[in-house]
Order: structure tokens, then sequence, then C-alpha cells
């Protein structure tokens, strides 16, 4: 027979050893609550700092507002050398206007993402040995660079200022010497794409991206020179007629699974933005392709056959610089083709990066003649894609196919 237990028994004491230890582990979950309640609320006043080592926190929007602002303080200094310097110069064959906007560009955008992404590194275009060797030009160069600012001094002081020196703006260019690659953090920077369209006084871009391991996750476009409108009709002519018109200059940009946008430029704190993405195409014989305008950088032949073989018959929209992979995302032309010349060229990363992502943000895709994407991981160049393809989604499949035909490959 089980006799009743008394309070005093050894089961009754076993009970209150167990309220015992439920009262200290309770405490010491209340306890651990409060630390990491505490801690959430100190990362999420760091925000902007946390989320650029921890991109799912925020997903990039410290990089794409800091990308755009750079981008835009940039355009007011190329803006500048264009109407000032550069209009009229290729008939004498002088390049140095575009090498004044391309060295100025680099430095005051190289000069942002140091300030605000310290540790990231930079694939710049331009290197400054030729600027060391020639004081007049850099002179000249550091007149311009150091009274470029935003009119909202706020915005200005975001992006780092003035440079403090001529010394100072030389080492900056030449901090976007990074070798590229598969890993980490790496901003792409063309100061001016377009060159040629700049000096003939018709289109190009301030172009920025941001690669993390070997994608680009960021990007930023500004085309001084492009309407606002986006319905307007344009050439590799348009858009530079007045200076200060507000008819024309544009910002757009990009972040991975967040969509494209686009804004006017501005002189101080940034536009509203639009969304923005490519236009539905029901039947391809009805796309209009956006090409280059020069001969050398794209085969125009072959993408004349190109065109034949879908049916296209509307003439090519054609323009210098990124100003394409911008035009086709907001539907001012439907399919961008830059079929290779030279079977041997390297597309540069900075020619691609920003333009890349803003058209798969828009609903497109962009890749290589074989219809592979394009592989930002292969340092300086696209060493592992020949030439670029891009269109909306639903057009791909049949350009590359198209592609092929033509290429016979
Ligand atoms: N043979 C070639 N094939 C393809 N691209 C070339 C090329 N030679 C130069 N380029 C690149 O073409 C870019 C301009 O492209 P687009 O013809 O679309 O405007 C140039 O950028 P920069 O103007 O920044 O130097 C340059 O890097
Ligand atoms: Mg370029
Ligand atoms: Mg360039
Ligand atoms: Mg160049």
């Amino acid at each position: 027979m089980i006799s009743p237990s008394r309070p005093d028994s050894p089961s009754s004491s076993s009970n209150w050893l167990r309220v015992l230890s439920r009262l200290v582990i309770c405490s010491t979950l209340i306890l651990a609550l409060s630390v990491a309640l505490k801690t959430r609320s100190r990362l999420s006043l760091l925000l902007p700092s946390f989320s650029s080592q921890h991109p799912a926190v925020m997903s990039y929007q410290q990089e794409r507002y800091i990308a755009e602002l750079a981008v835009q303080r940039a355009c007011l200094l190329t803006q500048k050398v264009f109407f000032e310097k550069a209009k009229g110069t290729v008939s004498k064959d002088d390049k140095s206007p575009v090498t004044i906007g391309d060295f100025g560009a680099q430095a005051l955008i190289i000069q942002a993402i140091r300030k605000n992404f310290p540790n990231d590194e930079i694939v710049g275009e331009e290197e400054a040995s030729s600027l060391r060797a020639d004081k007049d030009l850099s002179a000249e160069i550091w007149r311009l660079v150091k009274d470029i600012k935003l009119e909202d001094a706020e915005s200005d002081k975001v992006l780092g200022g003035p440079l403090p020196s001529e010394e100072s703006m030389l080492d900056i260019i030449d901090q976007g010497n990074s070798a590229g690659g598969p890993k980490g953090r790496i901003w792409a920077l063309d100061p001016i794409d377009g060159t040629k369209g700049f000096l003939r006084g018709g289109q190009y871009a301030v172009c920025l991206g941001l690669i993390v391991d070997g994608d680009v996750k960021v990007g930023a476009i500004g085309t001084p020179n492009l309407p606002v409108d986006d319905n307007a009709t344009i050439n590799a002519s348009t858009g530079a007629q007045q200076e200060g018109s507000s008819a024309n200059g544009v910002l757009f940009s990009a972040v991975e699974g967040e969509g494209a946008t686009s804004r006017p430029l501005s002189n101080g704190t940034l536009a509203p933005s639009k969304s923005i993405s490519m236009r539905p195409v029901g039947n391809i014989a009805e796309a209009v392709f956006c090409e280059g305008v020069e001969a050398a950088h794209s085969a125009q032949g072959d993408n004349a056959a190109v065109a034949e073989r879908l049916g296209i018959t509307a003439p090519s929209v054609r323009l210098d610089s990124q100003a394409k992979y911008c035009s086709i995302a907001r539907g001012a032309g439907d399919i961008y083709l830059r079929l290779p010349v030279k079977k041997d060229y390297q597309e540069k990363i900075w020619d691609h990066a920003a333009g890349d992502i803003l058209v798969r943000e828009a609903g497109g895709q962009v890749t290589d003649i074989y219809g592979n994407r394009l592989d930002f991981s292969k340092g300086r160049t696209l060493a592992a894609n020949t030439g670029v393809v891009a269109s909306p989604n639903a057009l791909q499949d049949q350009v590359i196919a198209a592609v092929k035909a033509v290429l016979k490959l």
C-alpha cells in the first residue's frame, strides 16, 4: 500500500527545487530578452553603417542614395565642362575637354565613396599618372573640381564636402585602381561613358555600380543630355542644345530586388523619383533597337541582320554610352545589341555594371551573345563574355536565337 506523502517528505522538497529552478530559468530569459532588445535598438540607430556590412538588413538603401547623390554632383562638373569647353572641339581633334571631365568626375565620385564606405574597393576607368606629368592640366582640373558643390549644403557634406587640395585630388583619382574580382564590395566607375558622344555634343553618361561578390547589386547613371520626358524622340545628338534647360537631365538608379527608378537631375537634393520599366512588346517585329553610334564599338551590319531576321523594320535609335541601357529600361526602345567587331575585345566592367542592374530591375535580361549573364567577377574586364544583348524578359530567347543564327554560333 502506498502511504500519502507529507509536506516534509523527500518528494515535497523536490517540488520546491523544481519551482526554484523554473524561477531561475524565467529570470534568465527575461534578462536575455532585455539585452537583445537594447542591442537591437542600438543597431537601428546605427542602421545606415550597419546595413553596409549586412545588406540583408536594409538592402542597399544607403548605397543607392550615396551613388545617386555622387553621380548627381559629378554631373554638375561634366555639364560645366560640356557647355564651356567641349562643344565643337571634335573638328580640332582636341580631346582635353573630355579628359578634364573624366578626371574631375572620377575624383568627386571616389571622394564620396571613400567618405561613406571607406573599406570598399573601386574599379575606376581613369588613373592619374598622366595627370601628374601634366601640371597645367592638373591645375586646370583642380580649379574646376574645388568649386563643384551641390546647392544643398547638407547633401554636399554627406559626400565629403570640398576636396582639401590638388595633391589629394590626384591621390583620390588613383584609388580607382582595384583589380576587381569575385569577392567583396567593389564599385565600378565610368566617370564619363560615351566620350565620343560627349565630344560630338550628344549623349554621354556618368555611371556607378556596386558589385558584391561578383554580382551587381546597385547602379546609378546620370544622363545630363537625355530628355526628362520618357516619350520624347531621341537620337545621337538630341538633348544638348540648351544649357540649364529643365527638359533634359535624368538620374536613373536600381537596387537588386527593389526595381528601377528615374528622376530629373537636380543641382541640390534628389528630386522625387518614379518607378520605370521596359515596354511590353507583344510582337517582336514591332520592337525598336537601341544601338551605339561608333562603328568600332559594335558590328552594325550584324545588328541589322539580326533586326531583319526578327522582322524589325523601325529604324534603330542610335545613342552613345549607357544611355542605351537607360532608354530601354524606360521603354524608349526595346533591344540593345552590342555585337562584337573584334571577337577578342574584352568589355570593361565600368561600361556595363550600372546598366546591367538597371535593365534587369526594369524587367529585362542582359547577357552576352551566347545568352550567358554578364560575369562581373573576372576582374576589370568581362573576360568571360563576348558582346552584349539586352531586351525584355519575354523577348530575350528569341533575340539570342537570332544573334546565334546571324553570327553562326
Ligand atoms: N572595340 C571596342 N568594342 C567595344 N567597346 C569599346 C571598344 N573600344 C572602346 N570601347 C568602349 O566603348 C565605350 C563607349 O560605348 P558606346 O559606343 O556604347 O558609347 C567606351 O567607353 P568610354 O567612352 O567611357 O571610354 C569604351 O570603353
Ligand atoms: Mg565607358
Ligand atoms: Mg569613360
Ligand atoms: Mg574610355
